[in-house]
């Protein structure tokens, strides 16, 4: 898909990944609603981008994901403002071991709710023309990270929904493409979340582990996850593929045999 025009929708996209991945859409002249819970950060980002790609190609919508009619409202306020919608990214998450019901409601439920809400917006089975959906999974989903055992369900959960409704698409003739990106560690706000004991509960004694882990595996900035969103989008062959992006290896594909009898 050529992004040129095209409308996209990404959640969590006040800061950190979400706001690489908005700045990288608009680029490359899409235009773009940026969906966040934080209303100071998302008015920010609006007003920072809009001075450099012009003000009709940018809305900040704030919206909890987790909350069923803001994030319909959301995507109604997308096509009501640019008139379509051709690329959504579920892309806001959480890390909260304490609460760990929220991250599977942020992380997991809301991921599920925007994939069908972009379907209702895209698929041909409702008559409408098409699109692209990347959810944001993580290398948690490959190297579990034993101090965030539900974080990891969640990319675990992330990965293996979006790659099963990518197949019904591909049956079903929806013209949808569904993909997912797995980032390792990368250097954003939510990165510091690990040394907080409000966030990891009983595992904050890890965080020293979780600490060398990082430094083993290095940080990445979120510009290169923008780069991996980027050609997921505009290559028309990907659907149901698991882009994977760290330091040893960069942008790279999960390969995954076939399934024999
Ligand atoms: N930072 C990292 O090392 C990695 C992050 N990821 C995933 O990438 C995605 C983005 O993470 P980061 O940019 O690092 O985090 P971040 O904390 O920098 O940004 C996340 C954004 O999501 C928003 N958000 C949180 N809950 C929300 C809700 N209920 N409704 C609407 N917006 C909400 C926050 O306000 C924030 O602006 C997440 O799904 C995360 O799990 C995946 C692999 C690595
Ligand atoms: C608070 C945010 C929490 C976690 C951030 C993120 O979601 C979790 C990441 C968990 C594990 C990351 C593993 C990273 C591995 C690498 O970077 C690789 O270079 C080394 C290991 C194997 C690579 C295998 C492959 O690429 O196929």
């Amino acid at each position: 898909m050529a992004l040129r025009g095209k409308v996209a929708l990404v959640t969590g996209a006040a800061q950190g990944i979400g706001r690489a991945i908005v700045e990288i859409l608009l680029k490359n002249e899409s235009k773009v609603a940026a969906v966040d819970l934080n209303e100071e950060l998302g008015e920010a980002c609006r007003a920072q981008l809009s001075q450099e790609f012009g003000a009709e190609n940018l809305t900040f919508i704030q919206c909890d994901v987790t909350d069923r009619g803001e994030l319909q409202e959301a995507f109604k306020k997308t096509v009501d403002r640019f008139g379509r919608l051709d690329i959504v990214i579920n892309n806001a998450g959480i890390n909260n071991e304490k609460n760990w019901e929220k991250t599977i409601e942020v992380n997991l439920t809301s991921v599920i709710k925007g994939t069908y809400l972009a379907l209702d917006h895209m698929s041909k089975e409702y008559g409408k023309d098409g699109g692209v959906i990347i959810n944001i999974s993580s290398m948690a989903a490959f190297l579990h990270s034993p101090h965030q055992p539900v974080y990891t369900a969640t990319k675990y959960g992330v990965l293996g929904f979006s790659r099963a409704i990518a197949d019904a698409a591909e049956i079903g003739n929806y013209g949808v493409r569904i993909n997912v990106l797995c980032p390792a560690f990368v250097d954003t706000a939510l990165l510091q979340s690990v040394q907080e004991e409000e966030k990891m509960g009983k595992f904050v004694k890890y965080k020293d582990d979780f600490k060398k882990r990082m430094d083993t595996f290095g940080l990445l900035p979120p510009s290169l996850i923008a780069e991996g969103v980027l050609k997921i989008i505009t290559d028309n062959s990907l659907n149901g593929a698991v882009m994977k992006i760290t330091s040893s290896k960069g942008i790279h594909f999960q390969n995954y045999e076939p399934l024999s009898a």
